[in-house]
Parts: structure tokens; C-alpha cells; sequence
């Protein structure tokens, strides 16, 4: 594992060591009933009209770019994003690597809510325990992120558990082909190439055209991180991606739509 995701983790585990407790399915299931029921995260990801899907990431700074775009407000850029056509968000709600919260999540569902139609919220954090899980259904989330590199299988099965207690749909991410294995054992149905590699901040796409071609059929594909331009959502999609995640080229980018047709022109 990389020593920048390895750090994380590490830093993860001890940020939310203070609400760590038992989880039980019925308090998921109970705390999914009690919300009105989010939109369809997967759903999103196969549009009726068989385009690339995008998922626009409200990121304002990271290990890898630094700052990004600092002082965004989330209901803002979720709006902006929505307006431009995105398929669904991911939103981070780390803080201490790349400046998110669990509020910045709760007040972007809470203004879909408010002001539909509502899109699909990724929680992007770095889950490593069913209270993360709990946390994301009550701010609204319809998915969850399993990084399957950062950990055991036990973990990844006590996550996607809970996700699907609390009827959350989850992106299992991978890097390398040993973790799709992984990822499609535990009945991924989602799964996402992280085209950077977190321990020399590169990025290639290549990575997404070499893992995707040798996902099972019926999985949902998604390709992650360092999509910029519409030859990268050309090389994306002709890798058989169903969905692109696109952060920092979004974040920046004066006309969002206008890229996210880009990604998508034929
Ligand atoms: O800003 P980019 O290069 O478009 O990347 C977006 C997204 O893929 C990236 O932020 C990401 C992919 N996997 C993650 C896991 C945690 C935090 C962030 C990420």
C-alpha cells in the first residue's frame, strides 16, 4: 500500500476511534427508514440514453494538486454541477488531506432535498468502519467508497454489509488487478480504476484501459482521477467505462458542462 494512503488510514482510524462502537444491521436498516430514501447511486451510473456517465467530485484541495479550489461552497458547486449535467457527485468529507466534511455532504442532499431533483451523493472518505457507514445514511449519502487496497477482507465485508443494511450503494475502488479479484469475491457491483497511483502522485489512464477490459460484464465500470480533457473521456469510455469520476478539471473548470459534454462527445 502506499505510504501517502497507508498515513491516511492510519490518521483515519484515529480520527474516528472516539465513535467507534457495535453496528448492528437493524440500526442501519432503522436509520435508512427513517430518511426518505436517497436517489439510486448505481441507477445513475447506466443513464437510459447509454452515455458516459459523470460523476463530479466536490474536492477543494488534495495531497496530490494542493489547493484546488479553496473557499467553494458545497451546495454552490453541487448546484453548478447539476445545472451542467452530472450524473451523480462525490463529495469528500475528509478534512484534514482534502478540506471536505460531513457537513459540507449533509447541506448538498439537504439543498437537493429542499430544491429537487436530487442527485446521487458518493461520500468520499476513507471508510474503515460500518460507523462511517451509519454516518454517510444519515447525511444523505446513496454510496460509499471501499478502498480495497487499504483493507482486509473482513473489513471490505463488514463495510459492504453495512452498506447494504443501509441500502447504500458502494464504489469498490481498485489499482491493481489482484484487487478486482478482490473487489468481485465481495459481489461488487460498482467498481472504479484509480488511474493515480497514491505513492508517486501519478496518473495514468492506461491503468483504466489495461483492469477495465477484464471486469465480469455485469459490473459497473468506472474510471477515476486524472480526467482532464475529451480525448482522456474518449480513452475512458473506449476502455468500456461506464462513468468517469472527475475532480480537480471540474473543480477548475469555468464551464462545467461544456467539459462534462466534452468527456462525453462521440
Ligand atoms: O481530481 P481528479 O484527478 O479528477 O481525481 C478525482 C478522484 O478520482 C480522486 O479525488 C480520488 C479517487 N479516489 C479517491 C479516494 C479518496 C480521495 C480522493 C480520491
Amino acid at each position: 500500500m502506499s505510504d501517502k494512503l497507508t498515513e491516511i488510514m492510519a490518521w483515519k482510524r484515529h480520527e474516528i476511534a472516539a465513535l467507534v462502537r457495535p453496528v448492528a444491521e437493524s440500526e442501519l436498516a432503522a436509520a435508512s427508514a427513517a430518511r426518505p430514501a436517497p436517489p439510486s447511486f448505481r441507477a445513475a451510473l447506466r443513464p437510459a440514453d447509454g452515455q458516459l456517465a459523470v460523476i463530479a467530485e466536490i474536492k477543494r484541495r488534495s495531497p496530490s494538486a494542493g489547493p484546488i479550489a479553496t473557499a467553494v461552497s458545497a451546495p454552490d458547486q453541487a448546484q453548478r454541477y447539476r445545472a451542467a449535467g452530472a450524473s451523480a457527485l462525490s463529495v469528500l468529507t475528509d478534512e484534514k488531506y482534502f478540506g471536505g466534511s460531513l457537513a459540507d455532504l449533509t447541506a448538498v442532499t439537504a439543498l437537493f432535498h429542499r430544491d429537487p431533483p436530487a442527485v446521487p451523493c458518493l461520500r468520499k472518505d476513507f471508510m474503515v468502519h460500518p460507523i462511517q457507514v451509519l454516518q454517510a445514511r444519515q447525511a444523505g449519502a446513496s454510496a460509499i467508497l471501499i478502498i480495497v487496497r487499504a483493507l482486509t477482507d473482513d473489513e471490505i465485508k463488514s463495510l459492504h454489509t453495512a452498506a447494504i443494511a443501509a441500502g447504500l450503494d458502494a464504489l469498490f475502488e481498485i489499482h491493481h488487478e489482484a484487487e478486482l479479484d478482490r473487489a468481485v469475491a465481495h459481489g461488487a457491483k460498482i467498481i472504479g480504476v484509480n488511474n493515480r497511483d497514491l505513492a508517486r502522485f501519478t496518473t495514468d489512464l492506461a491503468l483504466s484501459e489495461r483492469l477495465i477490459p477484464l471486469f465480469p460484464r455485469e459490473v459497473i465500470a468506472v474510471s477515476e482521477s486524472g480526467i482532464f480533457t475529451a480525448v482522456d473521456g474518449a480513452r475512458a469510455r473506449a476502455a468500456g467505462a461506464h462513468a468517469v469520476l472527475v475532480g480537480e478539471a471540474l473543480m477548475k473548470a469555468p464551464d462545467p458542462a461544456a467539459l462534462m459534454a466534452a468527456f462525453r462527445a462521440p
